[in-house]
């Protein structure tokens, strides 16, 4: 079938199979530019011409990590000279610091500590929430949860309900990584496995916990492998509807082992983080935003993918490390002044939303 016929037909409300997903993300001549064009149409139809963001800042406690995933510039081990860890008082200090930055949003996710268990994810959120009252916390995410079930002897559901109490209002979508365990194998071995990932997101979402929804792509994944990950998340979203979006993280290759010992491309081409933003658009229809992540695409990228299927910047981002870490630059603060000069320049408007994608005047 000609491309074009293929485009129709989901801009006719068909849902495409995981084999179109696979071709569309293979696509290097001009026929890139008419999936792009089809999903900014689709986006535009869906959500309109407002562009969004969320004011908030990470409180990353530690990056001391029992796992060294290949992909991770920022675990350390003990004894490791930038090691950190954040006792009470460092949060409480970090949390008044977000408050006074008005930020609506506080996303908190660490290493996976050695002394970690159960109540240590508890603690952490219940300070955040005693020094920034009616700031949302959005945090951890399966990977942290299934630690923490270990580390306590508890169910990963009694994980949740304790988090929860502590104060977690939305779990992040992140250590999805890619959902096929042949490359979890390659990239993140120490890692929970698809099943297991799966089945806490699904936890999460049944006991009213919602999250984002993410991929990490650029490394040594097939686009068949994108396509089987975007498939997993659409049937999940089909049965809870617990997602809130869809954040594509490009990976940020310089300062990583798998990079470095030539298992990792050096991240994503430009062709393929468009295809990205699009192809989510085009899949995932029962997902109503896209995210471009200008902290892992830089700004004018995350401007092009805003042409391409996506309708969200993301946070502002206080106190990034994460991607910094990994060899990213200026990550630290994106201001919504500069967003505004993004969102402008493509004659659409820029609006601050919570974490759940409610509109905040202004
Ligand atoms: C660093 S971890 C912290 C939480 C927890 N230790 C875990 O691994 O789930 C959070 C997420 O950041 C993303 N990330 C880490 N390193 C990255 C890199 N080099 N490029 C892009 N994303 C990365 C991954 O998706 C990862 O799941
Ligand atoms: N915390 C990081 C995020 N978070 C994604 C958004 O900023 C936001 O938390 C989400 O949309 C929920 O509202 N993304 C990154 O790329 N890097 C981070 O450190
Ligand atoms: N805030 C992200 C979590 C995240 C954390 C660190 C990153 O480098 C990227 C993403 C989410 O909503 O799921
Ligand atoms: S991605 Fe998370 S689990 Fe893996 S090494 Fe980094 S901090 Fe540790």
């Amino acid at each position: 079938m000609p491309l074009s016929e293929v485009l129709d037909d989901v801009l006719a409300g068909h849902r495409l199979t995981e084999e179109e997903a696979v071709r569309l993300l293979s696509t290097r001549d001009r026929g890139v530019l008419a999936i792009l064009a089809a999903a900014d149409e689709l986006r535009e139809r869906k959500v309109g011409d407002t562009v969004t963001y969320v004011r908030n800042q990470n409180i990353n406690v530690t990056n001391l990590c029992v796992n060294a995933c290949g992909f991770c510039g920022f675990s350390r081990k003990p004894g490791d000279a930038d090691a950190f860890f954040y006792d009470e008082a460092a949060v409480r200090e970090k949390a008044r610091a977000a408050r006074e930055r008005g930020v609506t949003e506080v996303c908190t996710v660490s290493g996976l500590h050695p002394d970690f268990d159960a109540g240590s994810y508890a603690e952490i959120y219940s300070w955040i929430r005693d020094e920034a009252p009616g700031v949302h916390i959005h945090a951890s995410n399966p990977m942290e949860v299934a630690y923490a079930a270990e580390k306590s002897g508890i169910s990963t559901g009694e994980v949740l309900g304790m988090m929860r109490d502590a104060g977690l209002a939305t779990l992040c979508g992140t250590a999805a990584e890619i959902l096929v365990d042949d490359v979890r194998r390659v990239i993140c071995p120490g890692k929970c496995d698809t099943a297991t990932w799966v089945r806490i997101i699904k936890e999460a979402h049944c006991l009213g916990i919602r999250s984002t929804a993410t991929i990490m792509y650029g490394h040594c994944e097939s686009e068949g492998d994108r396509a089987r990950h975007l498939s997993i998340l659409r049937d999940i979203q089909d049965e809870t509807g617990g997602f809130t979006e869809f954040v594509p993280l490009s990976f940020i290759h310089k300062n990583t082992p798998l990079y470095r010992a030539g298992q990792a491309r050096p991240g994503a081409a430009g062709r393929e983080d468009l295809l990205m933003f699009a192809v989510a658009r085009l899949f995932l229809d029962n997902f109503d935003h896209i995210q471009a992540s200008w902290v892992k695409v830089g700004t004018k990228m995350a401007q092009m993918g805003l042409l391409s299927g996506a309708d969200d910047l993301g946070g502002t981002l206080f106190e990034e490390s994460i991607s910094r870490e990994a060899g990213a630059r200026d990550t630290d603060y994106l201001d919504p002044a500069e967003m505004q000069r993004i969102a402008g320049d493509l004659g659409r408007t820029l609006r601050q939303r919570t974490t759940t994608y409610t509109l905040l005047p202004g």
